[in-house]
C-alpha cells in the first residue's frame, strides 16, 4: 500500500537503525545519557531556547508543556481544531484538570491577537484566570498551513502583555520553516517553549523534544516523570533522532510532491484539492468521506478521513515520486 494516511508512519532508515545499534546510552533519568543529552542540547540550539527535554511522542510534550505552564482550574485559549484540544483525549483536562477555552481560528488556523484578547479572563475570587496560550504550526487540520512568524508573534504579545505563557505545538515546525524560508529558530521566538516531532516527517521511529528555558525544562523533566516519560537508556531512540534532525532540509521533497499529488486529485473528478502549503494535502470529497477512504485502501492507497466531506493525504520520506504517480491512478480508479 502507499501509505499516504499520515507522515507518522514513515520508518527509520539504515542510518537510523545504525546509530540506535552503536548509541552510547546511559540512564536518563539520572541525566547521564550523552545521546539524549546532545539531542536535547542540539534542538534547543536549533530552535533557540536555552533547553530541551526529549518526549516518547508529540502528545507527551503538548501536555508536558500544559502541565507546567498552568496551575488547577485556569484556561488555556487554544483554536478550536488543534490537535491538543482536538486529539489528546481532552488531555488539559485530564492531566492538568485545566479547562479548554478553544477559539475559532482563520481558514489557515491563525488564532488572531483580537481572539486572544477577547478569549482572556484575568483570576479574581471566582475564577483561575487564563493560564496558556497554545498554537499550531503548521496546523494540522487547516491542512499543514504554515503560519507566518509574525502571526505567531502578535498573538504572543497579547498573551504576555497579559503574563499569559505561549506554548507551540511546532510537531511540523520544521515543515513550516522550509515552506516559509525561515529558521525555525524564528518561528518558535516568542514563545515560550515549542515541541517538534522527530518522528514525523523527520523519519525518526519514536520521539518529540520539548524545548523551553532551563527553569521550564528543569519543571517539565518532573511532570514528564510524573506522566511515566522518564526513560532510561533512551539514547537508543536520540540517535536516530539525531539522524533525523539533519533530514530537515529534504522536507521540500514532500512539499513537492505534496503540490503534484493535489494537483492530480484535483483533476479527479468528484475531487478538489486546493494547492497545498506543506506536506498535507486536504481534498474535499463529493462522496462521504469514510467511503473514499475504502475505495481508496481497496486500490491500494491509504488516506484518512478528515471530516464528513474531506480526506487527507500525507506526503512523507517513505513515498517517492513514483508512488505519487500510482496513488493517483489508484485514487482515479476508487472514485470512478
Ligand atoms: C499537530 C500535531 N501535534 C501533535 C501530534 C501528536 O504527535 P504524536 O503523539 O502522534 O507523536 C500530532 C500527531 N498527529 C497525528 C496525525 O496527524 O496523523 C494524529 C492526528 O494524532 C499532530 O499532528
Amino acid at each position: 500500500m502507499i501509505d499516504l494516511r499520515s507522515d507518522t508512519v514513515t520508518k527509520p532508515d539504515q542510518a537510523m537503525r545504525e546509530a540506535a545499534r552503536d548509541a552510547e546510552v546511559g540512564d536518563d533519568v539520572y541525566g547521564e545519557d550523552p545521546t539524549v543529552n546532545e539531542l536535547e542540547s542540539r534542538v534547543a540550539d536549533v530552535l533557540g531556547f536555552e533547553d530541551a527535554l526529549l518526549v516518547p511522542s508529540g502528545t507527551m510534550g503538548n501536555q508536558v508543556a500544559v502541565r507546567t505552564h498552568t496551575e488547577r482550574g485556569q484556561e488555556t485559549i487554544l483554536e478550536r481544531e488543534s490537535h491538543v484540544y482536538k486529539w489528546e483525549l481532552g488531555g488539559v483536562a485530564q492531566h492538568s484538570g485545566v479547562q479548554a477555552r478553544p477559539v475559532d481560528g482563520d481558514d489557515r488556523g491563525v488564532v488572531s491577537p483580537e481572539q486572544v484578547r477577547g478569549a482572556y479572563v484575568e483570576a479574581d475570587g471566582h475564577r483561575a484566570g487564563t493560564g496558556l496560550l497554545a498554537l499550531e504550526n503548521t496546523h494540522n487540520s487547516k491542512g499543514g498551513t504554515a503560519i507566518a512568524p509574525e502571526a505567531i508573534d502578535a498573538a504572543a504579545e497579547v498573551a504576555h502583555e497579559r503574563d499569559v505563557p505561549v506554548h507551540l505545538d511546532g510537531a511540523r515546525l520544521f515543515n513550516a520553516a522550509a515552506a516559509l524560508d525561515v529558521p525555525a529558530e524564528r518561528l518558535a521566538r516568542e514563545v515560550d517553549s515549542a515541541t517538534v516531532c522527530l518522528s514525523k516527517g523527520l523519519g525518526a521511529p519514536v520521539g518529540s523534544v520539548l524545548a523551553g528555558s532551563e527553569a521550564f525544562v528543569e519543571r517539565a523533566r518532573r511532570h514528564r516523570k510524573l506522566m511515566g516519560g522518564g526513560m532510561r537508556q533512551a539514547g537508543i531512540l536520540a540517535a536516530p533522532g539525531l539522524r533525523a534532525l539533519e533530514n530537515r532540509d529534504r522536507l521540500g521533497a514532500d512539499h513537492e510532491r505534496a503540490r503534484r499529488l493535489a494537483a492530480g486529485l484535483d483533476a479527479v473528478s468528484g475531487l478538489s484539492a486546493p494547492e497545498p502549503e506543506t506536506n498535507i494535502v486536504v481534498a474535499e470529497t463529493d462522496d462521504p468521506a469514510e467511503e473514499v477512504v475504502a475505495a481508496c485502501e481497496h486500490e491500494g492507497v491509504g488516506c484518512v478521513a478528515f471530516g464528513d466531506y474531506r480526506v487527507r493525504f500525507c506526503t512523507h520520506w517513505d513515498v517517492d515520486d513514483d508512488d505519487i504517480d500510482a496513488a493517483l491512478s489508484g485514487v482515479e480508479r476508487a472514485v470512478e
